[in-house]
């Protein structure tokens, strides 16, 4: 790991949820690495009227918490000496005055302002940096998903943030992206030369992916009601996974080269709207159930979430992607709280071999399957025919498998380790580019209205279950099933 910058890392929305949770102690997990310089700064920056002690104070117990055995009293005292904590209200112009004073003498370093706010303060924080001469040619903002919520939103935001600071500055998160798994998927395609002929209509029969999570809203209810999953997870996440499976090989490891692919990835999605999306679209939203055998409330039940709220806690669908590559090759999506585990996979399925001279197991369980895991546990798996030991010709499925933790053993790192050491290195590569969200939101939009226009009200599902049975169905039309149904 290089050392990186000298650099001061602002991170307004400093005592919410991310920051606490993911942000810092990814921070200080880079700290105790030795990657971040004594003269780097951290500043949590929000509206709360505390003391920098009572910051710590909170930082300290949320580090504990979530780096686990790592945590250490020594690294602590080091880290929490870089640390500080500044009282702004977004909206409030005054408040950002004596916050620019604390920069006189810093003009210098790399200034990286990541924005963990609600994205309508993206803006006024933005706007109120700029008054205040906080933007150098050498600073960075870094964007939280979701940014907006529909592409006129998106829209706005990007217009005003692209006022203050160029595109090369703008890095707009999607921490899927970050996850070591997505950049092995990056390397398996790229760095082999195996599956690159096959990767392609005439051999893939089917791509699935699914993001599953056993958790439910958690304290994040008043956000998510708002949003709901296709925003949360399908415009952003999954879409991003769907772009690194079907891009067209990058010219080179160039920022741009990579976006570039991506976004005719985006731009080649067959729209869908009006009832078609009724066909090819399920909104499913949790009731009461199991999750590991506790039980757990519905959706409706959850702190914060409004009496009779209609917002999706489940979506599957199926889409397609127009280009010589893929034409024909159905991409099924899936993603919803308060399934039966945390799994998140990416499943591609082959075409059969043309003809069978030996006994082997019915379809699908006879067809090469590559599985890409990317939660709980990181690992590659190709499930191939082998012939069974003992007399005669007996094929059956055996797997092929890297499991990352057990080949590497290192710790893998954080999604937001990667992306806050590459915010800090400036490299644009995992982040999105304006013109992929716009697409990304172009392609959402009519599925939401559609929503909307028919009254498609969410099909309940038992928590600790894999979802509404007609996502099922879904899939099932056409023949296949969803992995974890195999
Ligand atoms: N939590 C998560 O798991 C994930 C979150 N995100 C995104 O990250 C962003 C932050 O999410 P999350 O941390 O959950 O949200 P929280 O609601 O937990 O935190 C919001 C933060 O913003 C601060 N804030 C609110 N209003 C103002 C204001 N007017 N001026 C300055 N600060 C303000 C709050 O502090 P105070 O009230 O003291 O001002 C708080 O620190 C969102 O865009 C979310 O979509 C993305 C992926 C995952
Ligand atoms: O962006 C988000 O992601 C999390 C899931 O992330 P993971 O890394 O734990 O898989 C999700 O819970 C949250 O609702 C969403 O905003």
């Amino acid at each position: 790991m290089q050392p990186l910058p000298n650099f001061d890392l602002i991170l307004f929305g400093g005592t919410g949820d991310l920051a606490l949770r993911k942000l810092l102690p990814a921070l200080y997990r880079r700290m105790v690495a030795g990657q971040l310089s004594a003269d780097s700064r951290i500043i949590g920056v929000a509206r709360s009227e505390i003391s920098r002690e009572e910051y710590l104070a909170q930082v300290e117990t949320s580090c504990k918490a979530h780096v686990g055995g790592e945590f250490d009293a020594k690294q602590w005292a080091r880290f929490s000496g870089q640390l500080t904590y500044f009282k702004i209200d977004a909206n409030v112009e005054g408040d950002f005055k004596a916050f620019a004073e604390s920069f006189n003498g810093r003009e210098k370093c790399e200034r990286a302002f990541f924005l963990s706010t609600a994205p309508d303060l993206f803006a006024p924080i933005c706007e109120g940096l700029a008054r205040n001469n906080l933007v150098t040619s050498c600073s960075r903002v870094v964007l939280e998903k979701p940014l907006g919520h529909d592409r006129a939103s998106s829209a706005l935001i990007n217009e005003r943030v692209g006022a203050i600071f160029t595109e090369q500055q703008i890095f707009r998160i999607d921490h899927y992206l970050g996850k070591e798994t997505v950049q092995n998927l990056l390397a398996l395609r790229f760095g082999n030369m195996l599956f690159e002929p096959l990767w392609k209509r005439g051999r893939i029969q089917h791509v699935q992916i699914t993001v599953a999570e056993n958790l439910g809203v958690e304290r994040r209810a008043g956000f998510y009601d708002q949003t709901g999953a296709l925003r949360d997870m399908v415009q952003n996440h999954l879409l991003q996974l769907l772009c690194i499976i079907a891009m067209e090989p990058p010219q080179s490891g160039n920022p741009d080269a990579m976006r570039d692919e991506k976004l005719k990835v985006l731009r080649a999605l067959r729209p869908m709207s009006g009832r078609e999306v009724l066909a090819k679209t399920v909104r499913g939203q949790y009731k009461s159930g199991a999750v590991n055998g506790a039980p757990v409330v519905g959706y409706l039940a959850e702190k914060d979430v409004p009496a009779g709220s209609s917002t999706e806690t489940f979506v599957a669908l199926k889409c397609e992607i127009d280009s010589w590559r893929w034409a024909g090759v159905p991409f099924y999506l899936r993603t919803g709280k308060r399934l039966q585990e945390k799994l998140s996979e990416i499943a591609i399925t082959f075409e059969d071999i043309p003809l069978s001279i030996y006994e082997r197991p019915d379809k699908p369980h006879s067809l090469n399957r590559l599985v890409i895991q990317l939660q709980p546990d990181e690992s590659i798996t190709l499930s191939v025919l082998a012939k069974n030991p003992g007399e005669g010709m007996f094929l059956k499925p055996v797997s092929l498998g890297l499991d990352f933790s057990e080949t590497f053993k290192t710790r893998m790192l954080d999604a937001y380790e990667r992306l806050l050491t590459d915010v800090i290195k400036g490299n644009l590569t995992l982040f999105m580019r304006r013109d992929e969200l716009d697409a990304a939101w172009q392609w959402i939009d009519p599925i939401r209205e559609a929503w909307e226009q028919y009254g498609e009200s969410p099909k309940s599902y038992t928590a600790g279950s894999w979802g509404p049975a007609a996502a099922s169905a879904l899939i099932g039309r056409d023949g296949f099933a969803w992995s974890n149904e195999l």
